[in-house]
């Protein structure tokens, strides 16, 4: 079964407190979601090789590291997976980005995906597929089966809040798979929105209510 891991910086907790907050408007979500998205990255990146080289200080010769190269792709779920992609982009500027269209139907809640676009070599990737929410697992869920069914071969998930209930769905369908979230909430309300969480994300980043 795949990891749950909540990032528990006190500066991604401080910043999720604001985004959680009613009276934080649209510019001042965008960019709190933004920095968040950027802590988030930097804690996940923790695992990424290194190799050895060789550099010249204005000193002398030395043995130091840098990245080893591995190629990776962030795959928002549209639409406000989006609002995450810049502010990782910040610490990995060389990763691809895919973009999947997904709506969640408001009746039955299932996810509806209506456009989807990948860097031809997503089975070379480590992809991070990227949602501030995971509510029911849904969208999350059908995301990462589309990816799978192109090739994918290595799969992360991060959000900013899950409810129980999605970790569960995509603990089931996808154990490869290591969640990392900012925070885990309690549960679903009767409309399938987390709680106590943060709203509709996409609404509070693109001021679409
Ligand atoms: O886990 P689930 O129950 O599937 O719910 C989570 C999904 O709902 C939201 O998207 P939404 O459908 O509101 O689309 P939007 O981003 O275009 O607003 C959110 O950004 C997730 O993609
Ligand atoms: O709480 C929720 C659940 C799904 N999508 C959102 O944007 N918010
Ligand atoms: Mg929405």
């Amino acid at each position: 079964m795949g990891n749950v891991l909540v990032l528990d910086h006190p500066l991604i907790q401080h910043k999720l407190t604001y985004i959680r907050d009613k009276r934080t408007g649209t510019k001042e979500f965008r960019e709190l979601v933004d920095e968040v998205a950027m802590l988030m990255a930097f804690e996940i990146t923790r695992n990424l090789p290194l190799q050895e080289g060789t550099i010249n200080t204005p000193v002398m010769e030395t043995k130091t590291k840098v990245l080893a190269g591995k190629k990776i792709g962030l795959i928002p779920i549209l639409r406000a997976g989006l609002g995450m992609v810049d502010g990782m982009l910040k610490l990995i500027p060389a990763a691809k980005v895919g973009h999947v269209g997904l709506y969640r139907d408001p009746e039955t809640l299932t996810p509806v995906e209506y456009y989807i676009k990948l860097p031809s070599d997503i089975e070379d990737r480590e992809l991070i597929v990227i949602d501030p929410m995971l509510a029911t697992g849904g969208s999350a869920n059908d995301a990462i089966h589309s990816l799978k069914k192109r090739g994918a071969k290595q799969i992360r998930l991060m959000c900013l809040i899950a409810a129980p209930e999605g970790v569960e769905v995509i603990q089931k369908e996808h154990p490869d798979v290591d969640i990392y979230l900012a925070a885990l909430d309690e549960k679903l309300d009767e409309k399938g929105y987390i709680i106590p969480g943060l709203g509709d994300a996409g609404d509070r980043l693109f001021g679409t209510k």
